[in-house]
């Protein structure tokens, strides 16, 4: 009986504003087994509390890894994050510097924790133009969790879609002329395995925070049949209860669509 005696009071207003953590997580059928998210607002955040951008960028490496832990622990199989995308190269140069040194140094804090919970991460973009000491950072990480067989984390870094889908009709269109394939026997599978996301099923659901609702060249072939939850919150304050908000709209979109 004890239990159930509340300490305090709280209102529903507490909890939707987060006021109050509720441990209640999402649970039962449709989790969504892909999530992607665009991590915007991170510059926007840093500004509003008058500080760098580059604060905004280091603060959403830890939303990084607050939400990661969050979908794992749903039962969440594949969660892919925009990191960078091939438009990002217009930034300032001293910016672009900062960011390309992240991912070595989200990797040095976290890739322990990563191996001790199996995650295994994968990276989806364009090597060309990326900094060796990034690329060796990345592939290295990808080579340490080959084998682990739980979540995938997926980072596309350098990544534009049209580029990806223009590569993948390159590669179609030299087969059909070597006479490799049969240009009128082309199936959607056919394409995709030469898409960056090869191996992996299409989102579930898209996320994109700090109130833009665009796909930025995010994934346009893939994300064709993919639930979009859009938030006005900046990447670095997206917390666990935001995913999982996200995560129950999903879940309700799904019950409502699933039957006739
Ligand atoms: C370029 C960039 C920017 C970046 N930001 C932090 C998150 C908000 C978006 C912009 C800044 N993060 N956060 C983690 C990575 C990363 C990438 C690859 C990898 F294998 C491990 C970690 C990262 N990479």
């Amino acid at each position: 009986w004890l239990g159930k005696l509340r300490i305090g009071v709280f209102t529903e207003k507490d909890i939707q504003q987060h006021q109050v953590k509720t441990e209640e997580f999402p649970t039962g059928d449709n989790i969504p087994e892909h999530i992607a998210i665009i991590m915007d607002g991170n510059g926007r955040w840093a500004k509003a509390r008058g500080l760098p951008r580059i604060a905004g960028h280091h603060n959403g490496m830890k939303a990084v890894k607050r939400i990661t832990k969050a979908a794992d622990r749903i039962g969440v199989k594949v969660l892919t994050l925009y990191a960078f995308s091939t438009e990002n190269w217009k930034r300032p140069k001293a910016e672009v510097e900062f960011l390309m040194k992240l991912p070595q140094e989200f990797l040095s804090l976290e890739l322990g924790e990563l191996m001790e919970n199996n995650v295994q991460v994968k990276m989806m973009g364009n090597r060309d133009l990326l900094p060796d000491h990034t690329i060796a950072a990345v592939e290295e990480a990808v080579r340490q969790t080959q084998h682990n067989t739980g979540l995938i984390l997926n980072f596309a870094l350098n990544y534009g879609s049209r580029l990806e889908m223009l590569d993948a009709a390159k590669q179609l269109a030299r087969q059909a002329v070597a006479g490799q394939i049969d240009l009128d026997a082309i199936e959607e599978p056919d394409f995709e395995k030469y898409l960056l996301s090869n191996g992996l099923p299409d989102p579930d659901l898209l996320i994109r925070t700090s109130g833009e609702l665009r796909l930025s060249n995010f994934m346009l072939w893939q994300l064709a049949y993919s639930e979009f939850w859009f938030t006005d919150v900046y990447w670095p304050e997206f917390s666990e209860q935001h995913l999982y908000d996200a995560v129950r709209e999903y879940q309700r979109r799904a019950r409502r669509y699933g039957g006739l």
